[in-house]
């Protein structure tokens, strides 16, 4: 039996899209080819491939063939779709941070506390934060690459805004837990002007995390990002 590969369930999937589960329907193997991006002869092996397999079945109409995909070929696609769809819906849209707490400048607080950020926040988050940023060092590669790709994901977006004196970049949030749960309204910012690199995670709550959970300068600390979330979002 021939080792079926992903060109033949393509082949297997456009066969039934063509209605080919009860009918024998005609098809020539260049319009297949064509269909699945593969050549008129790769087109061909694959029919008899898949006929050598018992997934589809030949018959002659009138001068020409025609093919219909079997029950075993049915099937076969079938429980595919069910696992696919299983996996698909069961990624959890999250993304695992880990890393040590460490101070900053005091900034975060006074940007924080700002009225055109805290008005914002307050609508779009649907709380108003703790005057602060939680600053988070991250201590892996693999975190700060995920770091680096977090603002390519759809967001709750906090514009900018100038108080007449000057401006105010905006500030992407990602909803976010802390500690298996610990503290469960946080979000993790991604800034349009900022002084971190892409090492340093900058969290948000609605409480103290360091007084909710007693965590130091120092800790280690998990910020789980859940994506999809977001309402408020960028095109
Ligand atoms: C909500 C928010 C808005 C910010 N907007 C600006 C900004 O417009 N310009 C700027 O230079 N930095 C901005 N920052 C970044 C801070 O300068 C800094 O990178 C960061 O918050 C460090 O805080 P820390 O000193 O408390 O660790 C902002 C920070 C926060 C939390
Ligand atoms: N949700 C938050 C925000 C800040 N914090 C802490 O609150 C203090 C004030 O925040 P900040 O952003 O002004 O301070 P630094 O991050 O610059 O040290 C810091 O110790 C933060 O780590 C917290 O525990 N929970």
């Amino acid at each position: 039996m021939p080792e079926i590969k992903l060109q033949h369930i393509l082949t297997l999937v456009e066969l039934l899209s063509k209605g080919a589960r009860h009918n024998f329907v005609e098809v020539t193997t260049t319009e297949l080819g064509k269909n699945i991006g593969r050549s008129q002869q790769a087109a061909s092996k694959h029919l008899l491939d898949l006929e050598n397999s018992g997934y589809i079945e030949r018959a002659k109409k009138g001068q020409k063939f025609a093919v219909r995909v079997t029950d075993k070929g049915y099937s076969e696609i079938q429980s595919l779709f069910f696992s696919m769809r299983t996996a698909l819906e069961s990624t959890p849209a999250v993304i695992d941070f880990e890393g040590n707490v460490v101070s900053g400048m005091g900034e975060g607080a006074y940007y924080m506390s700002l009225e055109g950020y805290k008005r914002q926040f307050k609508e779009k988050l649907g709380y108003e934060p703790y005057p602060g940023t939680l600053n988070v060092r991250l201590t892996d590669q693999i975190f700060m690459n995920a770091r680096r790709e977090l603002g390519k994901h759809p967001s709750i977006f906090i514009d900018g805004f100038s108080d007449g004196t000057r401006t105010y970049g905006w500030v992407k949030c990602y909803r976010a837990s802390i500690n298996d749960g610990a503290v469960e309204n946080a979000a993790v910012l991604v800034l349009e002007r900022t002084h971190y690199d892409d090492s340093m995670l900058e969290v948000i709550a609605s409480e103290s995390i360091k007084q909710a959970t007693g965590i130091k300068n120092g800790d280690r600390i998990k910020v789980r990002v859940m994506l999809g979330g977001g309402h408020h979002q960028m095109p």
